[in-house]
């Protein structure tokens, strides 16, 4: 008589929290040939986060390959979500071995909004993948497959406040923002970030964000001075096509917002609060008008 010993499942999880970002500054300084732009500007990690449970599964008898679930049921769940994308690229790149690999997210970062929420997704995926595989891929080595799927997946993968330059790659550390409340409202239209750096192409860019002013406010851990030197040249770009976003601003500000942007490419834009209270305030009543308005804070 022939025995085969029943094949043993092995399942692996992990969880991890996808914060978002938002742009201190923003500068776009030249366009490279193959159409991406350089850049240099300041980037904060927020406590608004995505929740992205990864799990492994193996010696079922149908490996079922990558199997993504979100609980926005309009986001793709195949591989026109970066985080289905990026646990391909861990696959094919360091050759782990692939039967089921089962990834959720649990969406809270705005869709579409200037907030990172497709990249720090994959960048998560990348992580968790790298820890239930160990793999041992380094950050460097991370970041450099992170940037294969888009150019914010760096700053995803490291988080805090960093300076990114080339295209959003050259990450450099910079001293942690002081602690402060940030109140996120975006407003109900969409900003494709390519159609964005487009339109800067054309346009004369007048004011120029001052990064080595602001960074000589976090130096000094000057939160009044890092309010002063907000600025994001696509905000210029945008407002002038979206009223909602200059009235944002004017709105946040008259409520106790101590400095006012529009994140990334739009179109949310943010207010820093000292107050606790204040910004409670303010976005309670924001979010009569503008139903995608949060309350969180920095976090490094
Ligand atoms: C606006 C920012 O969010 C600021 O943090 C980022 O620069 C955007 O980063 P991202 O969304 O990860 O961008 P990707 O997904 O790599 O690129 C989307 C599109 O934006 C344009 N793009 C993006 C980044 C960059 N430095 N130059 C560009 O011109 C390209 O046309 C590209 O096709
Ligand atoms: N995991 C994901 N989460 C959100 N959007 C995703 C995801 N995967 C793919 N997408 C698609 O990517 C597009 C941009 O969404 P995302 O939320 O990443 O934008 P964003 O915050 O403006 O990005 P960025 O700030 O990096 O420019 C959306 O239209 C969406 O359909």
């Amino acid at each position: 008589m022939l025995f085969r010993r029943k094949q043993e499942i092995t399942h692996a999880d992990t969880t991890v929290r996808a914060r978002a970002k938002i742009n201190l500054t923003l500068d776009v300084t030249g366009r490279r040939e193959d159409g991406y732009h350089t850049v240099e500007m300041v980037m904060q990690s927020i406590a608004l986060h995505d929740t992205v449970r990864v799990t492994t599964i193996h010696g079922e008898k149908k490996p079922r390959g990558i199997v993504l679930s979100c609980s926005l049921p309009f986001l793709p769940t195949d591989e026109r979500n970066l985080a289905y994308r990026a646990a391909e690229l861990f696959y094919k790149e360091t050759g782990a071995l692939l039967e089921t690999c089962e990834i959720h997210i649990e969406k809270r970062i705005p869709v579409a909004a200037g907030l990172a929420g497709g990249s720090t997704d994959a960048a998560a995926v990348l992580r968790a993948l790298n820890a239930l595989h160990t793999a041992g891929l380094t950050d460097d080595e991370l970041c450099e497959m992170g940037l294969k799927l888009g150019a914010d997946v760096p700053f995803c993968l490291r988080g805090g406040t960093m300076l990114a330059q080339g295209i959003g790659e050259e990450l450099s550390l910079l001293p942690d923002m002081p602690h402060c409340w940030v109140v996120l409202c975006k407003p109900p239209f969409a900003v494709p970030t390519k159609e964005v750096y487009q339109e800067i192409d054309s346009v004369d860019i007048l004011e120029h964000p001052d990064n080595k002013g602001m960074m000589a406010a976090l130096n000094q851990g000057d939160y009044e001075g890092v309010c002063a030197y907000l600025s994001n040249v696509m905000e210029t770009v945008t407002a002038a096509k979206r009223r909602q976003i200059g009235e944002i601003k004017s709105f946040l500000a008259e409520n106790g917002a101590d400095g006012t942007l529009m994140s990334g490419s739009g179109p949310t834009v943010y207010g820093l609060f000292s107050d606790e209270s204040r910004a409670k305030t303010a976005a309670k009543m924001l979010r009569r008008r503008f139903a995608d308005t949060f309350l969180t804070e920095t976090c490094n």
